[in-house]
């Protein structure tokens, strides 16, 4: 836009302080093309883009930025070049990388006016908000599931963070009924993408999040045979890339584990035992099936064709496991193949031997686009609301830079209902979040004489705190009133280094201290004339707990910015808080004629719930959720 127009539209202050800003968008996929092109031709001022994936053919009918040609490059350095096309003379900055990765520490962080997360997995997001919050940067935190969209502003101290709305975990399934006793087809594609798949072709030891391996007094005995029969797959592997490799998995997990199955008969009383397959029928019908069946993703594949995809994949698999075994120095680590559902040949194969274990115990088959949806953990991204969801953090990014939060809001995109776009004013942070209910200090160290007992030294003398503190570094603590061993240690000896995080939690019941969050900062020698080993940078006072700590009530479960973490129900039906008005935007007025305005148009909640079930869209954490 030209800056006359931006002028006119946002008035000269917000135009300058967009040109002067320095803002990180987080993710180059869905969201953050739409994103990345509205802040270039917004005018903000320099633009970093971190994204770490490359770009796959899936991506381009919603990517815009990505063509054919860009397929296996960086997302966010092709991102960056395409969209310094729409202005030459933009700031942009690109990294190849993960935005978990130590060298992005605080102080970077702390450079940018305000981040943007267009992130698709649950992990990333909840890093990103921590390090915001450490830094005291805005972060705008934005996600997508088909046609429902979320944008939410998150600043330390005056606004919940991600965290502060707890997220439901992800849905797992029993090991024995993956393993077992499958009884629907999602049972049995789990098995072969998480079992299967990594039991021959990767890391056996590592079994997906999906499978529960938690043993009790009634499984104990089935767990011990699935130990057993998982070690016969060591000798499997060795036979990977043999002419006879097919066969050999053929009769171990479709014949000797289904008989050992069907011989334990307590598991079949109250169920239909699985039946054998006949591999010699199956083998003959599928000789004439050319191997282009597995192309029709959308045809039901018969039993013979989806024993000739089982066949043709397999060996596909194998091949290119042999090779790159053959290209890997025996002194790195062995080469694995993993699931991914734009992998044509792992798609094949989880697909074909997911319907073939189907058979064996009574299940529907499904087409390989039904098990490729249901594996990946696909709701499908619709651009369109992608791109209103971008719009949306660019608008929540100028309230921020206006200093308005009491203007900017949490806003939802529905497609139930009279009005597509719905918003609540923003929340305090909930005091009972352990993500956000801390206060920061900063401490300058001597690296080479500093020991935890000169801090422990600052935290009484400068800080006030008394007995009952304990000192923790991540999860390790290191030191507490009782166990005070580490005192005469240096910060080397526990790995705390420049901009390492310590917590201190005050241990007294009565007028407890909110926890703090100490930055370690490491003195450079040439630059500094103290003598001190440890320096207190802000001395403050610590503020109280709140003493009467408030749940949060299940009424304030809203949509889950995450598709890992939430249920259909919460992402169709958001359920109003209290003060909520019926369009679900905060009132604290109450009523009057604005609100009997808007109660004509409210919209109606869908509480249909009958619809598919829903999925993750997230590869890593692929936790699949299900409607009973
Ligand atoms: N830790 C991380 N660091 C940097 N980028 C990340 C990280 N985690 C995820 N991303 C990126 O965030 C983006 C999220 O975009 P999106 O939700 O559109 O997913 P996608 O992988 O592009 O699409 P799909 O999964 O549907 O194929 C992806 O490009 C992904 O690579
Ligand atoms: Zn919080």
């Amino acid at each position: 836009m030209r800056d006359s127009s931006l002028k006119r539209s946002l008035g000269v202050d917000l135009t300058r302080s967009i040109k002067e800003s320095r803002v990180l968008l987080v993710g180059a996929g869905g969201i953050g093309c739409e994103l990345l092109k509205n802040l270039v031709l917004t005018g903000f001022g320099e633009i970093h883009i971190i994204d770490l994936d490359t770009i796959d053919l899936s991506n381009l009918n919603r990517q815009f930025l990505f063509r054919h040609e860009h397929i296996k490059k960086s997302k966010a350095l092709v991102a960056k070049e395409v969209a310094q096309k729409f202005r030459p003379d933009a700031k942009l900055e690109a990294y190849h990388a993960n935005i978990m990765d130590p060298q992005f520490n605080i102080s970077w962080f702390g450079s940018f006016t305000v981040v943007f997360n267009a992130l698709d997995n649950l992990a990333a997001r909840r890093y990103v908000n921590k390090m915001c919050l450490r830094a005291n940067v805005p972060l705008i935190e934005s996600g997508t599931m088909g046609f429902n969209g979320q944008v939410q502003v998150i600043k330390k101290s005056e606004t919940e963070c991600y965290d502060c709305n707890p997220k439901e975990t992800p849905k797992s399934f029993p090991v024995c009924t993956i393993r077992s006793t499958p009884s629907q087809a999602i049972h049995c594609i789990v098995w072969a993408k998480s079992f299967l798949v990594p039991e021959l072709f990767g890391n056996s030891e590592n079994e997906a999040e999906e499978v529960d391996n938690s043993e009790n007094a009634e499984n104990a005995n089935e767990i011990e045979e699935l130990r057993k029969e998982a070690l016969e797959f060591r000798v499997l592997r060795e036979s990977i890339g043999t002419e006879e490799g097919h066969q050999k998995v053929f009769d171990k997990v479709f014949r000797a584990d289904i008989e050992r199955l069907r011989g334990m008969e307590d598991m079949w009383k109250s169920r239909k035992a699985p039946e054998l397959l006949d591999s010699s029928q199956l083998r003959e019908q599928s000789a004439s099936i050319d191997s282009g069946i597995s192309t029709k993703d959308q045809k039901v594949w018969s039993l013979a064709e989806n024993f000739a995809v089982f066949k043709d994949s397999f060996n596909r698999l194998s091949q290119r496991l042999k090779e790159l075994r053959a290209s890997t120095p025996s002194d790195q680590t062995p080469p694995i193949l993993t699931f991914d559902k734009d992998d044509e040949d792992t798609l094949d194969f989880v697909a074909a031997t997911a319907n073939l274990r189907a058979a064996i115990f009574h299940i529907e088959s499904n087409s390989k686009f039904e098990i490729k949806r249901m594996a990946g953990n696909i709701i499908p991204a619709i651009a369109t609301t992608n791109a209103m969801t971008a719009g949306l953090c660019v608008l929540q990014a100028f309230k921020v830079f206006q200093n308005d939060l009491a203007h900017a809001k949490t806003v939802f995109l529905e497609r139930s209902g009279m009005r597509a776009i719905n918003s609540e004013s923003l929340n305090p942070p909930n005091p009972d979040c352990s993500t956000c209910s801390f206060v920061q200090t900063r401490v300058e160290v001597d690296p080479e004489s500093a020991t935890l007992e000169h801090l422990v030294g600052v935290l009484e003398n400068d800080l006030g705190y008394k007995e009952g503190t304990s000192i923790a570094f991540g999860d390790v603590l290191i030191y507490d009133p009782d166990f005070d061993d580490n005192l005469g240690k240096k910060f080397s000896h526990f790995g705390i280094t420049n901009e390492s995080v310590l917590t201190v939690i005050d241990e007294n019941t009565e007028d407890t201290r909110m926890p703090l969050e100490v930055l370690i900062l490491e003195r450079a020698e040439a630059s500094s004339t103290d003598t001190d080993p440890a320096k207190l940078l802000e001395v403050f006072e610590i503020p109280l707990k709140p003493k009467k700590p408030s749940q949060p009530s299940p009424e304030m479960s809203r949509l889950s910015l995450d598709p890992a973490a939430t249920d259909r129900s919460s992402v169709i039906g958001k359920r109003k808080r209290e003060g909520e008005d019926e369009d679900g935007e905060r009132s604290p007025g109450g009523s009057g004629e604005h609100n009997a305005k808007r109660a004509a148009s409210r919209p109606a909640i869908d509480t249909d719930t009958s619809g598919p079930i829903v999925l993750d869209d997230d590869d890593e954490e692929g936790i699949i959720t299900l409607d009973d």
